[in-house]
C-alpha cells in the first residue's frame, strides 16, 4: 500500500441503502490458468496469539470447575480474584480475555490498559452493566455473556425472598437466635391471591411468574418489549408501568439497568403503588431510589422489601436502608446455586474460547448475532468481501482521500433475506487496515469507520434465478480518489472491483470495467497492455527467473488486440527490480502490485 494514502480516510456513515433491481449481471469471461485453492480461517473478532503461543485468560472472580477447566485445554489462565482496579490495569496488558461476575468494575480504564491486546470480555452471568460497552466497542473487544444458565437460580431466590419477606422468616430467625420468642410480632401476610407485579418479563421474570402462578398469586407483568402471546400463554396480564404500580400487592424487579431503568422506583412512583405493597429485588440495586425506598417504608407507603442486589455492593454497613427493620437482604445471592455456576462457567468458557478463536458468540453483547448456520454459508463471502476492500484502497493514489465507499450486492435472493452487516464489517476492516494501524473486527467496524468520516453505502441488486447462492457478486468501489491504476476506474471514475466465490474460494472478477479471474490469495500483479500474442509468455518468464512461483494468470479483454488486463497471482513477493523489468516490457501501459 502506498504510504501516502495512510493519510486519507476522512467523515461520516451513511445509513444502509437497500435497492431491488432487476438485471442479471452477464458471468465474466476472462480466459484463464491454474486453479490453486488455500482457504483461510474466518477470524470475526478475535484471534489467539499470531506467535501460535497459548493466549493468556484472567478469571477475575471466581468460576466455576468445569469452566476453568474447559479454559485451561486452551489458554494460560489466571485466577487472580479481589483484585484491586489498579492491580486489574496492570495486568490486563498481559490478557488476551476476561472473565468477570459482577464484582469487578470493567471500565473504560481497563481497555485503555490493555493497550489493545484484550479481544474478549466474558461476563459470567446476564448482567452486563459493569462493562462499560462503549470502551469495549471503541476498541474493538467482544463482550460475552451467560445469559441463560442462572435463570432458574434467580427466579428460585427471587420467590425465597418473597415468601421468606411475607412470613418474616429472617427477622423471626434472628429473633429467636437472640434467645427470642415472639410469635405475635412475627404475623405474616399470606401470598394466595394476592396480586404480583413482575416488573420486566424476561427470563428471570418469567420463571418468577410461572412460579407464583403456582402459589396461587394473581400474577401481572410490565415490560415494554415483550410479546403479550408469551405473557397470556402462562396466563399473565401484561399492563402499563402506571397500573402495575397501582395494583400490586408485591413487586418483583426483573428488568435490566440502563439508562431508562436507573431509578425507576423514586418518590415520585413510590407514590403510586398501593398502600403496604411488598417488594422483592433481584435485578440490580440502581433500579430503586435507595433513599427513596426508605421514606417509602418509613411512610408505610411499603410495607417490606426483600433485597438481593444493591446500587453499591457490598452496602455500607450502616446503610440505613440494610439496617430497616422491615427489610431483609442477601449479598447478590440470586445466581449462587451449584448447578447455576457449573453452568455459567461452562457457558461463558465456551463462549470466550470461541470468540479467541475468531468464532462469533452466541452470546455477543456488542456485535451483531449471526447464527451458526448464516455464518457458514456467508464465510467466503465474508473473506471476499475483506480482500475487495484490501484490494480496492491499494489501487488509491496517494494524496486522495478516500471518503466515500459503495457496496453493491447481485443476489437472487430476497432483500431481507441477507444480512450483510458481516460483509459491511469486512469490506471496512479491508479498506482501514492497511492504510492505519487499527485493528478492525465485527465489533469496532462500524464504529471506526464513523470515527475516520468513512461514508459506506450498500446497494442490493435482485437477480432473477434460483437463490442458491446468498450473493453473486459483491462490488466495491471507491469514490472521488484518484488511482495509481487508471484501468481500474470506472466510467464514472471510482475505483472499482468486484469479485465472487467460486467453488468455495473467493475471486477477483472484474478491476474497473475489464473482467478477469484470478483467485484473491498471497499477491497479485495487475497489468494493463495491448493485447498481443506471447505477453503471458514474457511476464512469467520474467517472475519464473526471479523464482516467484506463479499460481493463476488471467487476461480480461476489451476486444482482441486492443488493450487487456493480466492479472497474475503470485505466491512470493516480487523484488523492485523484477517488477521494474515487469514495467518495461513495451506492450505494458501500466502495472500495480498488490496485496491481497
Ligand atoms: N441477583 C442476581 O444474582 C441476578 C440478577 N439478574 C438480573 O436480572 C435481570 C434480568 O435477567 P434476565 O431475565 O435473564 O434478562 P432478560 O433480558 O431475559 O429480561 C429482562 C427483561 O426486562 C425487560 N425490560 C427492559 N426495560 C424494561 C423496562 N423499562 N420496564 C420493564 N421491563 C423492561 C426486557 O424487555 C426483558 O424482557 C438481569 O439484567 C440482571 O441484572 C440476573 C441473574 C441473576
Ligand atoms: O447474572 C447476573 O446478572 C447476576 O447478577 C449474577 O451475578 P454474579 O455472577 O453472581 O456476580
Amino acid at each position: 500500500m502506498s504510504a501516502t494514502a495512510s493519510s486519507a480516510i476522512s467523515v461520516a456513515t451513511k445509513p444502509l441503502k437497500s435497492l431491488s433491481l432487476s438485471t442479471r449481471s452477464p458471468l465474466p469471461s476472462a480466459a484463464s490458468v491454474a486453479f490453486p485453492t488455500p482457504r483461510r480461517r474466518l477470524v470475526l473478532v478475535a484471534c489467539t496469539t499470531g506467535d501460535g503461543s497459548k493466549p493468556t485468560i484472567l478469571v477475575a472472580e471466581k468460576l466455576g470447575e468445569a469452566g476453568v477447566k474447559l479454559l485451561e485445554d486452551f489458554a494460560n489462565v489466571d485466577c487472580s480474584y479481589n483484585l484491586t482496579p489498579e492491580e486489574l490495569n496492570t495486568k490486563i496488558s498481559l490478557c488476551d480475555a476476561l472473565i468477570v461476575r459482577s464484582g469487578t468494575k470493567v471500565g473504560r480504564e481497563v481497555f485503555e490498559s490493555s493497550r489493545g491486546r484484550l479481544k474478549v470480555v466474558g461476563r459470567a452471568g446476564v448482567g452486563i452493566d459493569n462493562v462499560d460497552l462503549s470502551a469495549a466497542t471503541e476498541f474493538g473487544c467482544l463482550v460475552v455473556n451467560a445469559p441463560t444458565a442462572n435463570t432458574i437460580a434467580a427466579a428460585e431466590h427471587g420467590i425465597a425472598l418473597l415468601a421468606g419477606m411475607a412470613r418474616n422468616v429472617a427477622q423471626a430467625d434472628a429473633s429467636v437466635k437472640a434467645g427470642e420468642w415472639k410469635r405475635n410480632k412475627y404475623v405474616g401476610v399470606s401470598l394466595v391471591g394476592k396480586t404480583l407485579a413482575v416488573m420486566g418479563f424476561g427470563k428471570v421474570g418469567t420463571e418468577v411468574a410461572r412460579r407464583a402462578k403456582g402459589l396461587g398469586m394473581r400474577v401481572i407483568a410490565h415490560d415494554p418489549y415483550a410479546p403479550a402471546d408469551r405473557a397470556h400463554a402462562i396466563g399473565v396480564d401484561l399492563v402499563s408501568f402506571d397500573e402495575a404500580l397501582a395494583t400490586a400487592d408485591f413487586i418483583s424487579l426483573h428488568m435490566p439497568l440502563t439508562p431508562a431503568t436507573s431509578k425507576i422506583l423514586n418518590d415520585e412512583t413510590f407514590a403510586k403503588m398501593k398502600k403496604g405493597v411488598r417488594i422483592v429485588n433481584v435485578a440490580r440495586g440502581g433500579v430503586i431510589d435507595e433513599d427513596a425506598l426508605v421514606r417509602a417504608l418509613d411512610a408505610g407507603i411499603v410495607a417490606q422489601a426483600a433485597l438481593d442486589v444493591f446500587t453499591k455492593e457490598p452496602p455500607a454497613k450502616d446503610s440505613p436502608l440494610v439496617q430497616h427493620e422491615r427489610v431483609t437482604v442477601t449479598p447478590h445471592l440470586g445466581a449462587s446455586t451449584m448447578e447455576a455456576q457449573e453452568g455459567v462457567a461452562i457457558e461463558i468458557a465456551e463462549a470466550v474460547v470461541g470468540a479467541l478463536n475468531g468464532e462469533l458468540a452466541a452470546t455477543a453483547v456488542n456485535a451483531p448475532m449471526v447464527s451458526a448456520e448464516v455464518l457458514t454459508e456467508l464465510k467466503p463471502y465474508v473473506i471476499l468481501a475483506e480482500k475487495l476492500g484490501r484490494l480496492a484502497v491499494q489501487l488509491v493514489a496517494g494524496g486522495s482521500g478516500v471518503k466515500n465507499v459503495k457496496v453493491s450486492y447481485t443476489s437472487a435472493r430476497a432483500t431481507d433475506d441477507l444480512d450483510t452487516r458481516l460483509l459491511r464489517a469486512m469490506i471496512t476492516k479491508g479498506i482501514i487496515e492497511p492504510i492505519s494501524d487499527v485493528y478492525v473486527n465485527l465489533v469496532n467496524a462500524d464504529f471506526t469507520a464513523k470515527q475516520r468520516g468513512l461514508r459506506i453505502s450498500e446497494e442490493r441488486v435482485l437477480l432473477d434465478g434460483s437463490p442458491e447462492n446468498p450473493l453473486e457478486t459483491i462490488t466495491v468501489q471507491l469514490g472521488n480518489v484518484e488511482s495509481k491504476f487508471a484501468s481500474s476506474l470506472s466510467e464514472s471514475g471510482e475505483v472499482k472491483v468486484e469479485g465472487r466465490v467460486k467453488d468455495g474460494v473467493p475471486h477477483l472478477t472484474k478491476v474497473g470495467s475489464f473482467e478477469v479471474d484470478v483467485t484473491l490469495e498471497g499477491s497479485i500483479i495487475l497489468c494493463r497492455q495491448v493485447d498481443q500474442p506471447g505477453m503471458i509468455g514474457t511476464v512469467g518468464s520474467i517472475l519464473g527467473e526471479s523464482n516467484v512461483n506463479v499460481n493463476f494468470m488471467s487476461v480480461g479483454r476489451i476486444a482482441p488486440r486492443k488493450q487487456a488486463i493480466m492479472a497474475i497471482g503470485v505466491d512470493d513477493q516480487p523484488s523492485k527490480e523484477t517488477l521494474k523489468k515487469i514495467g518495461e516490457i513495451p506492450a505494458v501501459e501500466e502495472f500495480v502490485f498488490l496485496k491481497v
